[in-house]
Parts: structure tokens; C-alpha cells; sequence
């Protein structure tokens, strides 16, 4: 069969963080049930950042399997599980620690065992080698849903622009001892294990990411990290808020499924009228 082509992304945008979560609840949840009726469990992985945060609506959501649930961390800090710094611990204080997920369906790993980094990704990947050589592993396993973060420069999980480990195609997770933000040790699925999944959802919000998030979108022969992880089909979306989306010219504003901001929609949509016209004026002189 021949390769499928990368998914188009589908966008949606929030006004805020505030109205986000809920939606990004629901969709996780949506994912969770289509899952857990096609392959009998959930696998999800999780990145670091704001990302946690974000996840908060997962508290009180109905009618969910938390029992099939399996959790990664796409990347992780070397440090200890209860430091500021651990992924795990923030999203055990955004979520983990109110939802019935059995303990030991949530993968971590534990730096007070191990320090060596070579072996603590090394420990991650068997631990997602026993999980997925059961199910779908083939040369790559395949997550269910993968949710991340773009960082300032592009970066997604611990993927840094210009970093060696972007060319990794063989480990399931690598390790970098020099993250040029945050902690300096850490490990990360590499970007054939991001890339291979059923769905990955982008998270990003601020109009800080509005110029980044153009670079990503509009440019992909930049060759940024976050522009780098495109599913086959239909698995790209991206979640945005708080005008992050604002720098993007490729996608008109009619791409977007405008969650609760009318208002801004309708203006986005006349501004690109506007520039339409103005462009079609330009062409008439
Ligand atoms: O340690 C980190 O920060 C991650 O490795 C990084 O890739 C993160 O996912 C993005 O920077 C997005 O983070 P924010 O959503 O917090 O900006």
C-alpha cells in the first residue's frame, strides 16, 4: 500500500485558555471511546509545558474507561517524580491524582533508581516495548493520541531545532543532557514515535507563539521541530488560544472551527476580505 499522505490539520480556536479545556477534555475523552471500540484500551502521552495545566477539565468527565487508560510522558526531566520540574508531577497535580487511573498504567520513570540518562531511556523504551510488542508495535508503536506543545523556537517534546536527535530513527526514546531551556537532562520519544500515531493534538496559546506558530504552519521547509510531527491521515489538530493563531496566513480564517470567539471570527474573516481586495486592487494597477 502506498504511504498515506499527512493528515491536513484541522484547527480550532478558543479565546482563552479558560474555554480551551473543556473542549480539550471532550476531545480527549471522544478519543478515548473511539479507541478503546476499535483496539479495547487508551494509550495517550503527554508532553511537557503548559500542556498539564490544560488538562484539568479531564477531572469530572463522565463515562470514562480511566480503567483502559495507559499514560506516557512523551518527554521528561531527570529529576525526581515529585520535583516541580517532573512532567509526571505536573500533570498528577493537574489530573492524575483525581481520576482512577490503576497506578501501574501510568509509565514513569524514576531517576532515584536510575541516573545514567543512557539508561533511563533506555528503561523508557523497554517499558514502551512491553507495552506495544503486545498490540500494535511494528517498526514504531502507535499511539492512540499523542498531545503536545511548541515551544519558543519550534521545539516539541524535548526536540530542539538543530539538535542531533531529530535525525533519530532507530531508538524509541533518546536522551539530551543539553535542553537549551528547563532542565538540561532529559529524555524524549524521538520524532518517528511522535509522528506514528493515530492522532497528535498541538496545544499553544499566547500571542507570544503567533510568529513561531507562522514559521511552523506556513513555512514547513523550515524544518522546525513542530512542523516535523504530521500523522497520516485524518490525525493533525491543533488547539488554540489566546490569539496564538494570529500570526498565520497560509489558513484563512475559514479553517478554523471558532469555539465561542463569533466575534473574533467574524473579524478575521473580514480581514481577510479586506486583504483579498486589496490584493486583487493591486493586481488590477
Ligand atoms: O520542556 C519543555 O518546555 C518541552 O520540552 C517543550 O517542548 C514544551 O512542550 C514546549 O516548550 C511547549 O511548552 P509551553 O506550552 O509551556 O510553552
Amino acid at each position: 500500500m502506498p504511504p498515506q499522505p499527512p493528515a491536513p490539520p484541522v484547527f480550532y480556536s478558543f479565546p482563552t485558555t479558560d474555554v480551551l479545556v473543556d473542549s480539550l477534555a471532550n476531545f480527549v475523552v471522544k478519543a478515548q471511546r473511539d479507541a478503546v471500540e476499535k483496539r479495547g484500551k487508551f494509550t495517550i502521552a503527554l508532553s511537557r509545558g503548559s500542556l498539564a495545566a490544560n488538562l484539568k477539565g479531564l477531572v469530572g468527565q463522565e463515562n470514562v474507561q480511566w480503567d483502559k487508560w495507559e499514560v506516557f510522558f512523551c518527554d521528561e526531566a531527570a529529576v525526581p517524580l515529585d520535583s516541580e520540574d517532573s512532567n509526571y508531577h505536573s500533570n498528577v497535580l493537574s489530573f492524575l491524582s483525581d481520576v482512577p487511573i490503576p497506578p501501574n498504567q501510568i509509565h514513569t520513570v524514576d531517576v532515584s533508581q536510575l541516573q545514567d540518562l543512557e539508561e533511563l531511556a533506555d528503561e523508557y523504551e523497554k517499558q514502551l516495548i512491553g507495552h506495544f510488542a503486545r498490540s500494535n508495535a511494528a517498526r514504531y508503536p502507535t499511539f492512540d493520541l499523542m498531545l503536545l506543545g511548541i515551544g519558543p523556537d519550534g521545539e516539541t517534546a524535548s526536540l530542539f531545532p538543530g539538535h542531533e536527535l531529530l535525525t533519530e530513527k532507530d531508538a524509541w526514546v533518546a536522551y539530551l543532557d543539553d535542553a537549551p531551556r528547563g532542565p538540561k537532562r532529559r529524555i524524549t520519544m524521538t520524532l518517528p514515535v511522535l509522528t506514528h500515531c493515530y492522532r497528535a493534538v498541538f496545544v499553544v496559546s499566547g500571542s507570544e507563539k503567533a510568529e513561531m506558530l507562522h514559521a511552523v504552519l506556513d513555512e514547513p521547509e523550515k524544518g522546525l521541530p513542530s512542523s516535523k510531527v504530521r500523522p497520516a491521515s485524518p490525525g493533525l489538530v491543533f488547539f488554540f488560544a489566546d490569539n496564538a493563531a494570529s500570526g498565520l496566513t497560509k489558513y484563512p480564517p475559514t479553517a478554523f472551527r471558532w469555539i465561542d470567539n463569533e466575534k473574533e471570527a467574524e473579524e478575521a474573516v473580514a480581514a481577510a476580505k479586506r486583504k483579498a481586495a486589496r490584493r486583487a486592487e493591486e493586481g488590477e494597477e
